[in-house]
């Protein structure tokens, strides 16, 4: 196999902030960079938000809300790549398994 699949991908703050847009949106979740851009007329929690947090980090914006297991895994196809500093990212789902008691 060669290249790196999506998910992988190394993006720069900077190369994730030109994704800014309702038509191309891309949001920064715990270090893990998503395309939300068909998600975002389906959000139940308005389309405002979204794009008030386009191109920029939603995590904490997006924990406070608490969102389902749902929304979690909702996330999980969405994912384009990882901010550069990082060889991987967790996923919010992937981060609430962690915590789980075993
Ligand atoms: C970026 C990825 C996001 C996804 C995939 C997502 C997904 C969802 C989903 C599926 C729901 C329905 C309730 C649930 O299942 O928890 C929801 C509700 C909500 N979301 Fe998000 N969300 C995202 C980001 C955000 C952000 C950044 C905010 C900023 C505050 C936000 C605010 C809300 C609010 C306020 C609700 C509640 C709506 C209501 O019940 O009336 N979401 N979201």
């Amino acid at each position: 196999m060669s290249g790196r699949s999506a998910s992988t991908k190394r993006l720069t703050p900077e190369e994730v902030r030109r994704h800014a847009s309702a038509k191309d949106l891309f949001v920064i979740v715990h270090d893990c960079v998503y395309d939300i851009t068909n998600f975002v007329e389906e959000h139940p929690g308005g389309t405002d938000v979204l794009l008030e947090f386009g191109g920029q980090d939603a995590t904490e914006a997006f924990e406070e809300v608490d969102h389902s297991a749902d929304a979690r895994e909702l996330l999980k196809g969405l994912q384009v790549g990882v901010l550069h500093s990082h060889v991987r990212c967790y996923a919010p789902f992937e981060i609430v398994a962690r915590l789980a008691p075993h």
